[in-house]
């Protein structure tokens, strides 16, 4: 039992011990708790600190993101307004620069005509007069001379009639002596006194002959004198010579004055070279028109909501109303979607008033820039009307091209036009003035020069256009190897691109400048967008076609919107805009015709055809460079 007690008292000292530890521990952890207490209540006084500053910091926040929020709205409405702004500054300066240029390129054309008319009118009276004069004293002196020289042969005439009269008489007179002397031979002594009384007689009679011989000398004399006279007269024609070198000497003024004017007219057309690029700058190097094509007769049906607002004003602006929606209350709303370009068409316009809008773009590309103008739109919609036919932008072109090439003659410049017409169908390039049954066979590929950036075709058929009639040749051949290729023209001029190229080679004979221009004239596809499920086979692959090269063109336009310096443009996305690399982008001026139609059945591609130019507008291209070169 004592054992048991003392290990029942070792267990108990131990537990003891243990529940002394325990209790250790306890007071440890009761410490550790009020501490960890202590902790939470700091914790919990700082996050309360903490979700105060967060409330706070959340106002400031919010009261900052109002501010900003207000800061944006009216800076905001300041771009605005500068935009705004800026638009009418540029309106207004590209006004006035179009007047300045009409005003300068009128004075100019004024003064070289007045200056013309009055040089040519002085040369024509001082030559007149000159003539008159000279014809006058020709005549004069040739009477006078005449006159003399008839009384002259006349008195001699006379003269000698006499002496021979007088001749005869002695003769006669010496043959009755002689015959008396003969009769009275036998007389002779004693008629010898009366012989020799004949014979004093025979020697006046030599006498007066010698008389008569001295006249006549006399008279040879007076030959001479009248020679010398002439002589003198013809010296007098010296003074007359004088005259005229004098009047030379004015005509010489008067041509350097002309040459004057010339070179100052030579100055005045740089002068507008430079003022006429300068506006087109300012209009931009890409820029878009629209035109809406007039209901036709046979097409009757309903027509669509088309407005232009401003028709009066700028011409800036097409609205269209969309078809009418009910919504579930009854209550019917249209959409009214406006667009704005440079210029809006109405169905009233005439070519002749499109080609007003376009002829300064035809002129730069005389000046020696590329010029390409696109008209796209739906099948229908007026690409054809307003581009190749006899009144269209092609043949107006030409012969703006030529009359502005004539009147630079008499700056210096001498032209060079070839002319060549392709189309794009299905991505192959067929010449449209080649041969009809090579139309879809022959290949023609597209050779660019990189350092010159020029574009070749290769066997296309080139036509130097040395009059304008020979682009009516080439309309009308494109026009038969198109309907050869289709069932109807129409239709082949829907499913492909045609692209009309203009070279234009200028040179200065005098300046030496040289100037290398392209004017492209393309008449798009139809743009509507078939889906494929509506299209089988051949139709299927141009539709295919179709829609991947207007794809391309508006990602070119838009990579060259957003393109800086080396960035990559997708050219070679599709055989259109391979072709025409060089005379798309910033080496160039792009003008975009959108043409629609008026009818309500349309609407859904019009609209699409509108969005589309919308983009094309809000793009920037950068500026364009001329392409002269110095001669070598
Ligand atoms: N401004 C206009 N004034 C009068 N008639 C027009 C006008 N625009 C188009 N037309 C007529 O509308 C019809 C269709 O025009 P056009 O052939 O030019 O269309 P398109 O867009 O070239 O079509 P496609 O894509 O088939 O070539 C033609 O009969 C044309 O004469």
């Amino acid at each position: 039992m004592e054992r048991d007690f003392n290990n029942f008292k070792k267990t108990m000292e131990g537990t003891v011990t243990e529940r002394n530890s325990l209790q250790e521990t306890v007071d440890l952890l009761k410490s550790r708790l009020n501490e960890l207490e202590g902790i939470r209540t700091q914790i919990t006084a700082m996050n309360t600190k903490l979700q105060t500053e967060l409330e706070d910091a959340r106002v400031k926040l919010s009261t900052s993101n109002m501010a900003l929020e207000d800061t944006r709205r009216s800076h905001t409405f300041e771009v605005d307004d500068l935009r705004r702004k800026h638009r009418n500054d540029m309106e207004d300066l590209r006004d006035q620069h179009r007047k300045e240029l009409d005003r300068s390129r009128k004075n100019t054309d004024e003064e070289t005509d007045k200056l013309r008319k009055e040089f040519e009118a002085e040369l024509d009276k001082l030559i007149r007069v000159h003539r008159d004069e000279l014809t006058e004293l020709e005549r004069r002196l040739k009477a006078e001379i005449e006159d003399e020289r008839s009384r002259r042969i006349r008195e001699v005439q006379e003269m000698q009639t006499q002496c021979a009269l007088k001749f005869q008489n002695v003769g006669l007179d010496l043959d009755v002596k002689e015959r008396e002397a003969q009769n009275v031979r036998g007389q002779l002594a004693q008629l010898t006194s009366e012989l020799e009384r004949e014979k004093s007689l025979k020697t006046n009679l030599q006498d007066r002959l010698t008389e008569a011989s001295a006249h006549n000398l006399t008279l040879e004399t007076s030959n001479r004198a009248m020679k010398a006279k002439i002589d003198f007269l013809e010296s007098d024609n010296q003074a007359q010579s004088q005259a005229f070198a004098d009047l030379h000497r004015q005509m010489q003024e008067a041509i350097d004055a002309a040459a004057l004017a010339n070179e100052k007219l030579r100055a005045e057309e740089t002068l507008r070279r430079k003022l006429h690029n300068q506006v087109q700058e300012l209009k931009g190097n890409i820029r878009v028109f629209c035109r809406v094509r007039p209901a036709l007769a046979s097409s009757d049906t309903e027509p669509a909501k088309i407005e232009f607002p401003d028709a009066n004003t700028d011409s800036k602006e097409v609205v269209v109303r969309g078809p009418e929606q009910r919504s579930a209350l009854g209550n019917v709303t249209t959409s009214i979607s406006p667009f704005s370009f440079d210029r809006v068409f109405g169905p009233q316009s005439q070519n002749a008033e499109i080609f007003e809008e376009i002829s300064q773009l035809v002129q730069s590309a005389l000046d020696g820039y590329n010029v390409c103008i696109f008209c796209y739109g739906q099948t229908g919609s007026g690409k054809t009307y307003t581009m190749s036919t006899a009144d269209g932008m092609i043949p107006r072109a030409v012969q703006q091209i030529y009359a502005e090439a004539t009147r630079l003659e008499e700056k210096g410049w001498k032209y060079k036009m070839e002319g060549s017409f392709v189309e794009v169908y299905n991505e192959n390039l067929n010449d449209l003035l080649g041969k009809s049954e090579d139309l879809d066979k022959k290949k023609l590929e597209i050779r660019h020069d990189t350092a010159k950036k020029q574009t070749t075709i290769t066997d296309v058929t080139t036509v130097l256009l040395d009059g304008p009639e020979r682009v009516e040749e080439m309309l009308k051949r494109s026009t038969k190897n198109r309907s050869v290729a289709a069932t109807k023209a129409n239709e082949r001029s829907s499913r492909s691109h045609s692209v009309f190229i203009l070279k234009l080679l200028g040179e200065n004979s005098i300046t030496g400048e040289r100037s290398e221009g392209t004017l492209n004239l393309v008449d798009l596809a139809g743009s509507e967008r078939l889906t494929h499920s509506q299209a089988t086979g051949e139709r299927l692959k141009e539709t295919q076609n179709i829609n991947k090269s207007l794809t391309c063109l508006g990602d070119v336009i838009n990579a060259l919107g957003n393109a800086k310096e080396g960035s990559h443009i997708p050219y070679r996305n599709s055989k259109l805009t391979y072709l025409l690399q060089y005379s798309l982008g910033g080496n160039s001026k792009t003008l975009m015709f959108v043409m629609i139609s008026p009818l309500q059945a349309h609407l859904n591609e019009t609209i699409t055809s509108l969005k589309f130019a919308t983009k094309v507008h809000n793009t920037h291209i950068g500026t364009a460079k001329k392409q002269t070169k110095t001669k070598d």
